[in-house]
């Protein structure tokens, strides 16, 4: 049985939904143990990157018509209730895991500097090597369709690569889904969402798909290590 580690931080919910498809996906791929943990802010409130919505008088370079950023403290505000069982994730929780899937949205085509102080924190298993070896997958969330989704896994992939982790993706012929003129997310790298500009927008059921079998892989990819490696300790 493969331990599976769920481990993201959504600001706005949309990461929140596919880490539960991601999850269901793990699941499903026989007996294993899915495990679901949250990085929390790290900052205290009023060094957070969301804060209590403010009038932003219009300039004349200003974008607020498409990023339309009104009401975003009060959905922030929901999308913590919604999370709030969910256990915060520790170095534990990284070694206790077979496998690990990150979530996250998009900052700036990169991680959240949530993701990557979680990271830094962890810097004792990066010298213990204590994730070398173990699968891994990504997935996250951005605003748009040409806004990093690709480049947020991407460059995501380089801290990850320091831990010594496998990486896992979306081969195209399990995901003729993202093979499609419409705006939708996942590619070859991993799965994501489109949030919309004023993150409005739900997951699409393809994109929950994807993300469920980037879960699924994961999860075989660790199974069959751990049978591998069972059977070469055991000569
Ligand atoms: C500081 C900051 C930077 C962002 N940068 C990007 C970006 O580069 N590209 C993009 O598409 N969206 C960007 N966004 C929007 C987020 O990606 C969007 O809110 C997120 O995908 C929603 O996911 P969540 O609901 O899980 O928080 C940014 C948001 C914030 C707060």
């Amino acid at each position: 049985m493969a331990n599976l580690l769920v481990v993201y931080y959504s600001a706005f919910g949309h990461v929140f939904q596919m880490a539960q498809a991601v999850a269901d996906g793990a699941s499903q791929s026989g007996a294993h143990q899915v495990k679901i943990v949250r990085i929390p802010e790290m900052a205290a409130p009023e060094n957070r990157v969301i804060q209590p919505d403010k009038e932003r008088p219009a300039s004349g370079k200003s974008l607020s018509n498409q990023f339309r950023l009104t009401d975003r403290y009060s959905k922030y505000e929901a999308a913590g209730v919604l999370q709030e069982n969910i256990p915060y994730a520790t170095n534990d929780d990284l070694r206790w895991a077979d496998g690990i899937l990150w979530g996250f949205p998009t900052y700036y085509g990169t991680m959240p500097a949530q993701v990557k102080l979680f990271l830094e924190m962890a810097g004792e298993l990066c010298v213990e090597g204590a994730l070398e070896g173990k699968p891994t997958g990504i997935f996250n969330s951005t605003a748009s369709i040409h806004t990093g989704h690709e480049a947020a896994i991407l460059t995501a992939m380089v801290p990850l690569f320091h831990f010594g982790m496998i990486f896992v993706g979306l081969p195209y012929s399990e995901n003729p889904e993202y093979l499609t003129a419409d705006a939708i997310g996942c590619s070859p790298y991993g799965a994501s969402t489109l949030a919309g500009p004023d993150s409005s927008l739900s997951p699409d059921p393809r994109e929950l798909l994807m993300a469920a079998r980037l879960g699924e892989r994961v999860a075989d990819v660790a199974a069959a290590l751990q049978l591998f490696r069972s059977s070469e300790a055991s000569g």
